[in-house]
């Protein structure tokens, strides 16, 4: 049987989101969120982003059949132990993180009676907070679910029909798996763009006002990335460590090889190499997988 009462737990970016898209897509199914923040609650009510919002951590959950934590990896542990004295015995416990096995590690000591089913959807902005959100976030997007040895079949594919009901394409995937792939397609990528324009904004020269004056070049594609939550993504790289360590060695090497062939005036190794990456960027475009305009999908954004 599929989810009737799905409550959200954190009204930012992906939990808005999932309220407003459940209204739009499932709009049988029954939303109550809550949020630690007050003031979110607020403008969470305020957009209508559940059917009700809940002050109290245990009420939001009271009656609800699937629980989605939607709170930043470091917060997944505190918020699962404060909504834990309301849940039913048979609810489903899912999250969003973009970080997978430390997040479900955690889950299943905080909530040892209960089922937890993962999940990441790969779907977002560099937005965050109540005002972020919007319905057709997920759609074309993928939901990967990572669920633990042992977890029931029909749940999870109650959770697969839930995310597939919002748009998403779902893929079933290890936890240890999907935080080495993540690793190098989302987390590394951010570090970079976090790096880059912090190396950039410490120079002398750019700091009389020619970071912003010349940002049309690539430097501007980085600021969006490097714009998003420093919470979230603090977060990330601390749960995420030993993958991230992993990835950014071999990246490292790679870098130390275009470094040498400036300095070697390899212009041939450089040639075959920017060749290799614009294919895989025509490839994903072709696809219809680039996502990268800031506006993209945004059709009921208020
Ligand atoms: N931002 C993005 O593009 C994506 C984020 N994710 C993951 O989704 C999760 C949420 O991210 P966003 O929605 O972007 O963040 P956000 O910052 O927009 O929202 C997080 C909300 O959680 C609330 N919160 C924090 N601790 C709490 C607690 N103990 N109890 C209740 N509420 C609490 C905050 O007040 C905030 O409103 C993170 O784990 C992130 O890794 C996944 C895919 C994409
Ligand atoms: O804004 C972007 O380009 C993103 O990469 C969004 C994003 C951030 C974190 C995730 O776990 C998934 C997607």
């Amino acid at each position: 049987m599929s989810f009737q009462h799905v409550a959200i737990i954190g009204l930012g970016l992906l939990g808005g989101s999932i309220g407003l898209a459940v209204e739009a897509h499932l709009p049988d199914v029954k939303t109550t969120g809550y949020d630690a923040d007050p003031a979110v609650r607020e403008r969470a009510r305020a957009r209508n982003l559940c059917g009700t919002i809940a002050d109290d951590p245990v009420e939001a959950v009271r009656d609800a059949d699937l629980v989605i934590l939607c709170v930043p990896v470091g917060a997944m542990d505190a918020a699962a132990k404060a909504f834990a004295p309301g849940l039913l015995p048979e609810a489903v416990i899912s999250d969003v993180g973009s970080s997978k096995l430390s997040v479900s590690q955690s889950l299943a000591k905080a909530l040892p009676d209960h089922t937890i089913i993962p999940a990441h959807p790969v779907a977002g902005t560099e937005e965050s907070g109540p005002d972020a959100g919007f319905s057709s976030l997920f759609h074309q997007r993928w939901c990967i679910i990572t669920p633990p040895d042992g977890a029931a079949e029909g749940q999870i594919a109650n959770l697969k029909s839930f995310w597939q009901g919002l748009g998403s394409t779902v893929e079933i995937m290890d936890a240890k798996h999907h935080d080495l792939v993540l690793a190098v397609t989302s987390h590394i990528p951010h570090l970079i763009a976090y790096t880059i324009v912090g190396t950039a904004s410490d120079l002398e020269e750019v700091t009389r006002g020619e970071v912003i004056k010349y940002s049309a070049g690539g430097f501007r594609d980085f600021t969006r990335i490097a714009a998003s939550d420093p919470v979230m993504w603090r977060d990330v790289f601390l749960n995420n460590r030993d993958a991230v360590l992993d990835m950014l060695d071999r990246f490292l090497g790679d870098l130390a090889l275009m470094r040498e062939a400036i300095r070697a005036g390899d212009g041939e190794m450089m040639f075959d190499q920017f060749s290799k990456t614009r294919a895989i960027r025509r490839r994903i475009v072709e696809q219809g997988q680039d996502d990268a305009r800031p506006d993209f999908g945004r059709h009921d954004h208020e």
